[in-house]
């Protein structure tokens, strides 16, 4: 595709500057699209991720060297409008940047989906499972975006002693469960976007 809208494009690119939002595509890669279509262009990449969307995204961006400080910034504040920008000096970087943030939304709303079934399982209605679910990570989101805590010491300040908390993160702290499954979740999704760099 990137190949088709360079000979697309081509002649109309010298000039400017491009920033892609592939995962994993090199900017390499991408100057050599850009060179065989006809134009010399500086490339940048970023991450952005769907939140972006209702303006609460954050984008990890990369500059190649032979962007401008000038294109950079334009890159920037562009991102900046829809969220926050995280620049990063390592284009590799960017494989985990993607499976953090660029990904992450998904499992934000996985979490989501199996809060409100696990609600409704115990009888709760549709409705109230979703309300509940929903407005706890938006709840939990804002703490964490508001506050100066650490996520850990949050997380302690709702964990009562021997209270319904600690019966629940019993579980999910098991040393086989969300300590070994969510760092190797980010493993497969930082090793495949090495992969769809080609
Ligand atoms: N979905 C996400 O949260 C994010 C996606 N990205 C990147 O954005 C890109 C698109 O991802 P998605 O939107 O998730 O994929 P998608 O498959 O949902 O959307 C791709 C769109 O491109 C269209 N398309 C495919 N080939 C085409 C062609 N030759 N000419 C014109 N249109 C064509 C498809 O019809 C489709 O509407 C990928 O490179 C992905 O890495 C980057 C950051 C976040
Ligand atoms: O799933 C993907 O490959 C893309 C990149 C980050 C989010 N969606």
């Amino acid at each position: 595709m990137i190949d088709a809208l360079g000979k697309a494009l081509g002649p109309r690119l010298n000039g400017a500057a491009l920033l892609s939002v592939m995962a994993g595509r090199t900017c390499e890669a991408l100057s050599e699209a850009a060179r065989l279509a006809g134009a010399e262009i500086p490339v940048l990449r970023a991450m952005p991720n769907t939140p972006s969307s209702v303006g609460a995204g954050i984008s990890g961006l990369y500059a190649s060297a032979a962007a401008t400080p000038e294109q950079t910034s334009i890159c920037h504040d562009l991102l900046f409008a829809v969220g926050d920008v995280v620049p990063v000096e390592n284009e590799n970087d960017l494989s985990v940047v993607t499976a953090i943030s660029g990904s992450g939304p998904a499992y934000v709303f996985l979490l989501a989906e199996l809060l409100e079934k696990a609600g409704q399982q115990h009888g709760l209605a549709p409705n109230v499972a979703r309300r509940l679910a929903r407005g706890t990570i938006y709840g939990a989101g804002r703490m964490l975006d508001d506050l100066p805590e650490s996520a850990e010491d949050l997380r302690k300040a709702v964990t009562s002693p021997n209270g319904t908390t600690a019966a629940a993160l019993a579980i999910l702290m098991k040393p086989d469960a969300w300590p070994e499954t969510v760092p190797k979740a980010i493993d497969a999704a930082t090793k495949r976007a090495d992969e769809l760099a080609g």
